[in-house]
């Protein structure tokens, strides 16, 4: 459960009570606040007319994302596609970028909670990217709460009452612009049926949010554009397409001039760093640059070599931005998208404050700083924070660098990137594996799912941030060094990972988390289920394509009839 969920009247008990339109039901538990502020029935049939219109081209994109895998399963690479070689050299741009968001140097991501969405937006960040993604468990209660939450905030009237704490929160005169993540094309949502079917959850995250909210926030956030949106987990620039026509259909419901949607491409997957021009053109009209998602683009780097064992990644912990394969991928995303005189948006630094140990803090301020410092110099206009503790030195970086311009978009042209090749974007990480990456990876695994199912999407562990993005490298990563027996050169013992060793680790590190979170915790948490999950996942012939998708399964709560 959102643990800041201010709902008033939502424990209501009604059965089915929404008023629907005609092949849409609703499963998931009646509130009437939800049904009065979000679940209306206009708002429920522009989804449903979304929903049949694009459902057998999301079908079709999904099956080409299936079949792609077949080809990298049978040694194949992803590249860039000669079919569309003139759209990578031909002289277009994009459509200009909008005042409001001009200036984009610091973005606060964070999930749709209530309490987090009021200090996001009063973070002194720029924009604030609200998250149904990877850092939402997409519970029932946390989508619908979520959309109540945006609908206020963009109303300009959300509040939020901590009984606890006795501390009220409010909107400041002036606030981050903000920029909604809807989920990607993969996940359903199970608790709405259209025609019989789970509904598409990116476009009920989407289409909820564009109904209740598009006219108030081109009136008070978007200076006549908008709304903003974040886009991820795209494999193909044929899903670009769809989103862009999603785009246009949602405009002319709306009666908006066609342009005025405006979104944010993440890069995260290793075969859309080769789509990269192909994705702007699709939404030319539509864009506002595109972000280096460095979590899933590494756990996308597994998961598309799954098949190739010369291509198995050190630890996680020695695969950042530096490594070449990362820097020549922000590097060819920069030069695109200055190109086509859009945003080049870095990523997010993993790293949060750390309250108990003033010298760890530093040390992880310092880290934020220096990946930055990395990301302005080398051209990026503008970067994530994970909290808003990390605002003030992410400013500084790109304050002391861009000094009063919006950003570089005219200025770093990195026409250098130009000669990034395949093998440079494909080429794999250097490092050492360890006994204490494996176990890391288990110990993180188990308790992110853990969280997750218990409806926290982000959790600080060990002193980091970790999300879907982050756990997902985990588990890949164990479930490809398990299939290829892999030795753990980095420890200079030779340990080889089976699965006996991987059961042994499993045993140890749940003892671990039982002894640090507390028996009480432990007991009553998911730790167990999560555990069982995660060591199926981990261990299945074949790799699942999300760890959500089945952990799906286990939070759907169907209203009983
Ligand atoms: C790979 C990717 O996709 S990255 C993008 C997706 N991931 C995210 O967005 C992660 C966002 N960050 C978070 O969820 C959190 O910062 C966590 C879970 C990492 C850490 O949370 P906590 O340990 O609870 O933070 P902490 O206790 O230090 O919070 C202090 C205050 O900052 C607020 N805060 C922390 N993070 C955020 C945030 N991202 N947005 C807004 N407020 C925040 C808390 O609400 C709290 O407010 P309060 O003092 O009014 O009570
Ligand atoms: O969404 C961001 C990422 O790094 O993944
Ligand atoms: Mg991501």
């Amino acid at each position: 459960m959102n643990k800041t969920m201010d709902l008033g009247t939502a424990t209501s008990n009604k059965v089915n009570e929404y008023d629907v339109p005609e092949g849409v039901e609703i499963r998931g538990r009646y509130c009437e606040q939800f049904g009065n502020k979000i679940l209306t029935r206009d708002a429920l049939q522009f989804v449903a007319d979304l929903q049949r219109e694009f459902r057998s081209h999301i079908k079709y994109a999904m099956d080409c994302r299936k079949e792609a895998m077949i080809r990298y399963n049978h040694g194949g690479l992803p590249g860039f596609d000669p079919a569309t070689s003139y759209l990578r050299e031909g002289d277009w741009t994009c459509a200009p970028v909008p005042p409001a968001v001009a200036d984009r140097r610091v973005e606060i991501t964070g999930p749709v909670d209530r309490k987090m969405v009021i200090n996001a937006l009063n973070s002194g960040a720029k924009v604030f990217m609200a998250d149904f993604e990877d850092a939402l468990s997409p519970s029932w209660e946390n989508l619908m709460s979520g959309q109540v939450n945006l609908k206020d905030a963009v109303d300009g009237t959300i509040s939020f009452h901590d009984k606890a704490r006795n501390r009220f929160y409010k909107l400041n005169d002036q606030t981050a612009k903000l920029f909604v993540r809807p989920r990607g094309w993969h996940l359903p949502e199970a608790h709405i049926f259209i025609d019989g079917e789970p509904a598409t959850g990116c476009l009920v995250d989407f289409g909820l949010y564009f109904f209740h909210n598009y006219a108030a926030f081109r009136r008070n956030q978007g200076e006549g554009f908008g709304p903003f949106f974040y886009l991820p987990k795209m494999e193909h620039s044929r899903e670009a397409k769809i989103w862009n026509s999603v785009f246009e259909r949602a405009e002319k419901m709306a009666g908006i001039e066609r342009g005025s949607i405006r979104a944010t491409v993440l890069i995260e997957t290793l075969p859309a760093v080769f789509q990269m021009d192909e994705i702007l053109y699709e939404l030319r009209d539509h864009s506002v640059g595109l972000n280096c998602g460095r979590w899933d683009y590494i756990f996308s780097y597994v998961k598309t070599f799954q098949a190739h064992p010369d291509r198995l990644l050190p630890d996680r912990v020695q695969v950042g931005m530096t490594q070449h394969f990362m820097k020549s991928y922000s590097e060819l995303l920069i030069r695109t998208c200055h190109r086509r005189g859009v945003h080049a948006m870095g990523g997010m630094a993993a790293q949060i404050p750390i309250k108990d140990d003033p010298a760890a803090n530093e040390a992880a301020l310092d880290l934020v700083m220096k990946d930055k410092l990395r990301e302005v110099r080398a051209g990026h206009d503008g970067t994530w924070a994970a909290h808003p503790g990390l605002i003030p030195a992410c400013m500084k970086a790109f304050d002391d660098n861009m000094g009063n311009a919006p950003n570089q978009i005219q200025t770093k042209k990195r026409e250098d990137a130009a000669n990034i090749t395949d093998e440079d974007l494909l080429q794999r990480p250097t490092g050492v594996r360890t006994m204490e990456g494996i176990r890391l990876n288990t110990r993180v695994g188990i308790q992110y799912l853990a969280a997750w199912l218990t409806g926290s999407g982000s959790v600080p562990l060990y002193n980091l941030m970790e999300d879907a993005a982050t756990a997902e490298i985990s588990r890949v990563q164990n479930w490809q060094w398990l299939k290829y027996e892999v030795e753990l050169d980095g420890d200079g013992l030779g340990v080889e990972v089976n699965r006996e060793l991987f059961g042994r680790v499993v045993d140890e590190e749940m003892a671990r988390i039982e002894r640090e979170v507390g028996k009480e915790k432990f007991e009553k948490g998911k730790y167990k289920e999560a555990c069982k999950m995660f060591t199926r996942q981990c261990t299945a012939p074949a790799l699942d394509d999300f760890l959500t998708l089945d952990a799906y399964n286990h939070i759907v709560i169907h209203h009983p009839k």
